[in-house]
């Protein structure tokens, strides 16, 4: 069994390090290039906060103050993928405070140096910044393994011991968020252990925080119960629903791009807008995550939080401030307002990916997958026909699509606008001239695309489409932090504004229900080879509303 201290240096090694720089000293974003100095491995006591520091200038660095991050499920996918490589990439850029600790809980007979060595192994294989070992040894100084299995009340009382031993060897100050990274049944056993065990309420002066993965129950009914569950231990500021989309650069950026311009507001409208096309495509299958996958689908796993939010976001009025209340509000209004259509056969599809071709290899289908039941009629692809009832986009549908082994990985809103009412030239100009289009691309290439029309050089008038490119790796030196990365520093910050609240989790589960009701008794889903664009059923589905999906 655990217990004993983690190695101080590389795991393996047994040299301890230390540098001298001052927390967060030379990491300013905008005025360094990544990365910047580590933050030292010094007395935990030491004065972390810089008192010249004017809070509101939003150009300095956000760091951290004296905390630690308890993982639990640490074993898993989304840990050893994302979170192990965020926590070392926020260290990295200097944005956590010198003692910060790491606690991992899981099934495993590990000791401290064990862990140590699996958060290594993750870091080299996923960090988004360069491996330096003086970041390296002051890290894993902090780290703290504890095994058990969450009904195990001894290996909770240990976990306590952990987090009271880490307050006074790396001065925590008794600050904890606790992300859990466990499959979602588990998420009341877990929070229901934190508050037996003492760990949900903080010392007077300090901070407990639980950070809950997605998704959040697997539909309203579902939603509200587990709500009761966390808020039965944690107040509501105490909660972060992680909605990994919002702590996406680009997804930032929609706020930006609409509310910090002038040009777009006008025209983002019904008056001017034909419809909306939001698409998140992946390349991959399950994966090995058919336990959790086989019976959710792809409607709940993403557009349930992902896709909803990312609606919401293009649709809503503009808050009043860039704070978690405000954003709540607008993108409440629009949740709320949101219509299904009628007819759910005509204007939904689901489908399941079948064998086919996948970057030059044949893979096989859903129904073929390790742990998936051969009979199983999850969906692996969904499309939806969304209105929005509110004077701003009244008849103007949204569709939106998922799908796993779809053609290419890629996550775009595309604002499609109506054509113009009147064309001073010949039919015969504007044969292959498209819609204009606004289209935000998330992923991977992440930037902005305006399409128009413009006329081809040459002596006769032929207008074609054009586009017009804004790349964040052309216009900033700057790289885009990982979502994770991001969102774990709000936590530590207790910056809620990226946080999808219980309202909105409810408004979302009640738009999907009604779906997920339709298609429980409504026969199979379609079924698609991987490597294509989802079902036909897709494209006729917007073909009858005389539209079709892009091809990103
Ligand atoms: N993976 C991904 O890409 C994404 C995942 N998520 C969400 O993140 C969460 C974690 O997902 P993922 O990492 O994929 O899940 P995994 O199944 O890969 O990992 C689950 C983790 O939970 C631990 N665990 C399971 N049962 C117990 C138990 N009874 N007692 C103690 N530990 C237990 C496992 O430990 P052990 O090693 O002992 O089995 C493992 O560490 C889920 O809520 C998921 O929906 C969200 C977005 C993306
Ligand atoms: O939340 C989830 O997201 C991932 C895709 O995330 P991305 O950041 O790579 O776009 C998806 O694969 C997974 O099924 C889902 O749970």
């Amino acid at each position: 069994m655990s217990g004993k201290r983690a190695d101080r240096g590389t795991p393996g090694s047994t040299g301890a390090a230390t540098s001298a720089a001052k927390p967060g000293a030379g990491t300013a974003e905008d005025r360094a290039p990544e990365p910047s100095p580590p933050v030292a491995a010094q007395d935990p006591a030491a004065d972390w906060e810089n008192a010249l520091r004017d809070p509101r200038d939003r150009r300095l660095p956000r760091v951290a103050g004296p905390s630690g991050l308890v993982i639990f499920g640490v074993t898993g996918d989304l840990s050893r993928k994302k979170l192990m490589p965020a926590v070392y990439d926020l260290a990295n850029r200097g944005l956590l405070p010198p003692g910060f600790s790491l606690v991992g809980f899981a099934r495993r007979d590990w000791e401290d140096e064990d862990f140590a060595q699996i958060v290594h192994d993750s870091v080299r294989e996923h960090a988004r910044t360069e491996f330096r070992e003086e970041v390296w040894q002051q890290l894993a100084e902090g780290m703290r393994f504890v095994p058990g299995d969450f009904d195990d009340d001894q290996a909770f009382e240990q976990l306590r011991a952990a987090v009271e031993e880490l307050d006074t060897s790396r001065g925590t100050s008794g600050n904890y968020a606790f992300y859990l990274s466990v499959p979602p049944k588990f998420f009341p056993k877990v929070v229901e252990q934190l508050k037996k065990h003492g760990l949900a309420r903080a010392p007077s002066g300090s901070w407990r925080r639980a950070v809950i993965e997605k998704p959040f129950g697997r539909d309203l009914k579902s939603a509200r119960e587990l709500n009761r569950v966390v808020h039965d231990v944690f107040d509501p500021e105490q909660v972060f629903r992680i909605d990994h989309y919002l702590g996406k650069e680009t997804v930032q950026n929609i706020l930006a791009l609409r509310f910090a311009n002038q040009m777009y507001e006008p025209i983002w409208n019904r008056s001017y807008v034909d419809h909306v096309q939001i698409t998140m495509a992946e390349d991959i299958g399950i994966g090995g995550r058919a336990g959790y996958y086989d019976g959710i689908g792809s409607a709940r796993d993403v557009i349930q939080n992902h896709l909803l939010q990312l609606m919401a976001l293009t649709a809503m009025e503009e808050p009043v401030a860039f704070d978690a209340d405000s954003l709540l509000t607008e993108k409440l209004k629009v949740l709320k307002s949101v219509r299904l259509p009628e007819d759910l056969g005509e204007h939904t599809v689901r489908g399941q990916y079948a064998e086919g071709w996948q970057g030059g290899e044949r893979v096989i289908g859903y129904l073929e997958e390790d742990g998936i039941d051969r009979a199983s009629t999850t969906d692996t692809y969904a499309a939806i026909k969304l209105e929005v009832d509110n004077r701003r986009w009244a008849g103007v549908p949204f569709y939106l699509r998922t799908g796993k082994r779809l053609g290419r990985r890629v996550t775009e809103i595309a604002v499609v606008f109506q054509r113009a009412p009147h064309s001073p030239f010949d039919s015969t100009a504007t044969e292959e001239l498209g819609a204009n289009a606004i289209v935000f691309r998330v992923q991977p290439d992440e930037g902005m695309t305006v399409r128009f029309g413009s006329k081809v050089p040459g002596t006769s008038m032929e207008i074609r489409d054009v586009s017009m490119d804004f790349a964040y790796g052309e216009s900033f030196t700057e790289s885009s932090p990982e979502a994770y990365e991001r969102l774990i520093l709000d936590v530590l910050l207790g910056d809620a504004n990226l946080f999808p609240r219980h309202q909105e989790v409810e408004e979302s589960w009640k738009i999907l229900d009604p779906i997920e009701e339709h298609w429980e008794t409504h026969g199979e889903p379609a079924q698609y080879a991987s490597g294509s664009w989802g079902p036909q059923e897709a494209d006729e589905m917007l073909a009858r509303d005389g539209r079709s999906w892009r091809r990103p």
